[in-house]
């Protein structure tokens, strides 16, 4: 077989197979996900700019794609790599095959590579950086050279090249067998919500829960944001490195002195933490996958969750003001926080769980509660 794609390893490894997207080449950090379904949700999720994802699930694109199962309105990651792409895509909902849906999205990707080896590699030595290149005369040194020249994700913001330009509200709820995506526009509850790297599923709940969802961009101010006088602020998922965003951690420290409830997820949560005191740590090969346990540490419940990150915050340096919530039960890591002090909390994994399980989505129930009650207290005071 004529092999029309390289993955070259920063450490040298090479992996030829077949190019099943664009022409082309691409550099990131090579991650693995353990998600048997909801490839296209990955794929548009924003927090996989600059990263190869590879799937262990062998079979993607079983089911084709379509215009309805995108988490942002672009494909966010710089590549994929499965095992195999197969020759039929079937379901009701299919409009589109997998690899026009890449060559599309001008996406690059490879297929035909032993997914298996590739995700044991990453397991051993931790996350690496790497290179697709697609066409017929590739050079592999220069792949590898390639590899090499990527800086890395630590010390990368970003969150403030993949946010919103400008403000915007939100209006469409969840989706519905019955009636597709609808949109709601009489929420109670303000929400304030920072896009640094926004999900929509996360939106979607939002505004069905009932929250007018005004959504700004990363580098928007407190006292702009204080100004729009919320009810709570969101602080939303992300791709890079939470440390150097400076700007939202001293914008988020200045929402909590003003009192505000405030929700952060992934990301988000990452930049409550760091607001708090705490910091950050890149992880040896991350999390990324749709079937991770997860402890409540309050009730004891394991949920099953959807998870997509790299770094987390470290447990040696939270600082008094902070109480871990959630743990992972693959690594003990941190995935939930809560003030103690102020009505603020946050989770690691992906409540919206689009790809995924559900078991996680009371957490934004809890959010409602918090701005319901913060609400009731201010008129209390009066
Ligand atoms: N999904 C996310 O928000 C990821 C957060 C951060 N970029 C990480 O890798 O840890």
């Amino acid at each position: 077989m004529k092999h029309t794609a390289l993955l070259a390893l920063a450490d040298g490894t090479l992996f030829w197979g077949q190019s099943i997207g664009a022409t082309g080449e691409s550099v990131g950090e090579v991650v693995f996900n353990t998600a048997m379904t909801g490839y296209q949700e990955i794929l548009t999720d924003p927090s996989y700019s600059k990263q190869l994802v590879t799937l262990t699930y062998p079979h993607i694109g079983n089911t084709g794609t379509n215009a309805e199962d995108v988490e942002s309105n672009s494909v966010c990651a710089a590549g994929l790599i499965i095992r195999d792409l197969p020759r039929l895509a079937n379901n009701w909902r299919n409009t589109q095959n997998l690899d026009d849906y890449l060559i599309e999205n001008s996406v690059v990707a490879i297929a035909d590579i032993d997914t298996r080896h590739l995700t044991r590699i990453l397991r051993e030595k931790g996350a690496q950086n790497g290179c697709i290149v697609t066409g017929d005369n590739i050079d592999s040194a220069q792949a590898v050279a390639a590899a090499q020249a990527f800086p890395g994700l630590k010390g990368m913001d970003l969150a403030k090249q993949v946010t919103t330009a400008v403000p915007y509200s939100w209006q469409q709820s969840v989706w519905s067998l019955a009636d597709g995506y609808s949109d709601k526009t009489d929420g109670t509850y303000k929400v304030v919500a920072y896009d640094f790297g926004v999900k929509r599923n996360i939106l979607r709940i939002l505004v069905d829960l009932g929250c007018d969802v005004q959504v700004v961009p990363a580098q928007t101010s407190a006292q702009d944001v204080l100004a729009m006088n919320p009810d709570g602020v969101f602080l939303s998922n992300g791709p890079g490195d939470p440390e150097p965003c400076d700007y939202a951690i001293k914008a988020v420290q200045e929402i909590i002195a003003a009192g505000k409830p405030i929700f952060g997820i992934c990301l988000g949560h990452q930049i409550l933490a760091l607001a708090s005191g705490a910091a950050t740590e890149k992880m040896k090969f991350g999390h990324h996958g749709a079937n991770h346990p997860v402890q409540d540490l309050d009730t004891k419940k394991v949920m099953i969750t959807s998870q997509n990150h790299g770094f987390a915050v470290d447990e040696a340096t939270m600082p008094d003001n902070l109480r871990v919530t959630h743990r992972s039960l693959f690594d003990n890591t941190i995935q939930g926080i809560e003030r103690v002090d102020v009505p603020a909390f946050s989770f690691q994994g992906h409540p919206e769980a689009s790809p995924g399980p559900r078991d996680v989505a009371p957490l934004f129930e809890r959010f409602i509660q918090m701005m319901q009650t913060s609400a009731t207290s201010v008129r209390g005071e009066k």
